[in-house]
């Protein structure tokens, strides 16, 4: 068997195969109290997210090859020495459990599932047992907390070339997302790959938080990653340290745009930047095409030499690398839609071929632009009833309907990890 099963040198090479995991009772699991902590401005409803959510699913299905979190994860514990140790490792990381009679209790009781049970156990959670008092008053509803943002594939995980980064993530509400894509990257036959992860480095920093939403990977020299809360300056340095592993001579290209901590909808890279085609990419402009106090920083990696320059901004150094990107603008010429339509993810794109995207429907202005630059508009279900084909158009952006999925806080780049795209005739 190939040694690598996950290639991505590109945002835009035609998909060969995505991860995705399909919303379950983890996303309505909160109150308004506990919503924050699990990272959601909003309750959602998971009726509604199901049934938005089978569209962007049966979409992908159509168009490449998926894998489901949870059916990856069930083969993988069908080990019984993986299961074991991955239910240790659950059992040490999870926030809620303190005590040693508390992890033995909840060792046992992962132990005691079948290999789905268990798969779905660790994704929505398992409720706390009042079998003491001290149980019985306390306000946690769970013992093993729901993992609310896994249908957000793309932040635990991210295909960097041929290999695989496992995400130090900011929150420790998406911690177990990352241990569960390690333990599928490292024993699924068919996405087995190396894996690369911060924690097992012996420099580790505790200040070293990355995460796939950062991480753009616009040529197989660039990277585009964005410096903000949920990625540190040392999340960028171990990016670094990975580009240097690539001893060839070639020179290697970090572009680092600084983001704004407020609101929560600037919280990645992709929800103001992403990549449409060989020569087009979407912005939210305020950030990306006017001067603003937050810096866009240059570093060249050739094998251990490291030089770091500011810059006026990231489409312009991607000029100065010889790609010449035309800024499409999310939410058009005035601010109010621009805000407004950034906000729920209308510059989150995501391709599946040089040209060819997906994004929620409800982002009218930004369509409108998309449609001005060549993008013909189409419906997600029609693509999936075969009413229009994809293949017929040089550019189209088709749309989901989305009106509970975006209030997750992502859109359609956010739902999917890629693991294979073809390369990209640039
Ligand atoms: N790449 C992305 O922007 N992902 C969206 C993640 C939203 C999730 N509620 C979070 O705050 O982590």
């Amino acid at each position: 068997m190939e040694a690598s099963q996950t290639k991505v040198y590109s945002e835009i090479g035609k998909l060969q195969g995505v991860i995705l995991h399909t919303p379950g009772s983890e996303v309505e699991n909160m109150t308004p109290g506990t919503a924050e902590r699990a990272l959601y401005s909003d309750i959602l409803s998971l009726d509604v997210v199901t049934k938005e959510y089978k569209v962007f699913k049966d979409l992908l299905g159509k168009l490449t090859k998926t894998y489901q979190v949870k059916e990856l994860l069930a083969d993988v514990l069908s080990d019984s020495s993986l299961r074991s140790e991955l239910i240790s490792k659950v059992c040490e990381m999870e926030d809620n459990v303190k005590f040693p009679t508390q992890r033995k209790r909840l060792q046992k009781r992962l132990e005691e599932l079948d290999t789905k049970a268990l798969a779905t156990a660790l994704i929505e959670g398992l409720p706390l047992e009042k079998n003491n008092l001290t149980d019985f008053v306390s306000d946690e509803r769970f013992v093993l907390r729901p993992l609310h943002n896994f249908f957000f594939t793309r932040d635990a995980s991210v295909s960097v070339y041929d290999k695989v980064l496992i995400c130090n993530m900011a929150n420790d509400v998406r911690d177990r997302e990352s241990l569960v894509m390690q333990t599928i990257f490292e024993n699924h036959p068919e996405v087995k790959t190396t894996v690369c992860n911060p924690l097992s480095s012996p420099d580790f920093d505790k200040n070293l938080n990355i995460e796939g939403g950062d991480v753009l990977i616009a040529r197989d020299d660039i990277l585009i990653i964005g410096n903000g809360t949920r990625t540190s300056t040392q999340g960028v340095d171990y990016m670094i340290e990975m580009l240097k592993t690539y001893n060839d001579g070639k020179e290697r290209h970090i572009i680092v745009q600084e983001l704004p901590s407020t609101p929560e909808s600037f919280i990645h890279m992709d929800m103001v930047f992403t990549l449409l085609d060989k020569n087009k990419c979407m912005t939210y402009s305020p950030l990306l095409l006017k001067p603003s106090r937050y810096r866009t920083i240059h570093i060249t990696v050739q094998g251990d030499k490291v030089k770091i320059q500011q810059k006026e901004s990231v489409i312009k150094t991607l000029k100065e690398l010889g790609m010449d990107l035309e800024p499409v603008t999310c939410g058009g010429s005035d601010l109010w839609h621009q805000e407004r339509e950034q906000w729920h993810s209308g510059a989150n794109f995501f391709a599946f071929a040089p040209g060819k995207i997906i994004g929620y429907r409800r982002n009218n202005y930004t369509a409108e632009e998309l449609n001005k630059h060549g993008f013909e508009i189409l419906k997600a279900e029609d693509v999936i009833s075969g009413k229009v084909n994809v293949d017929d158009y040089e550019r189209c952006l088709v749309t989901l309907s989305g009106s509970e999925l975006p209030r997750g806080g992502g859109g359609a780049r956010c739902m999917t990890m890629p693991v294979r795209r073809d390369a990209v005739n640039w």
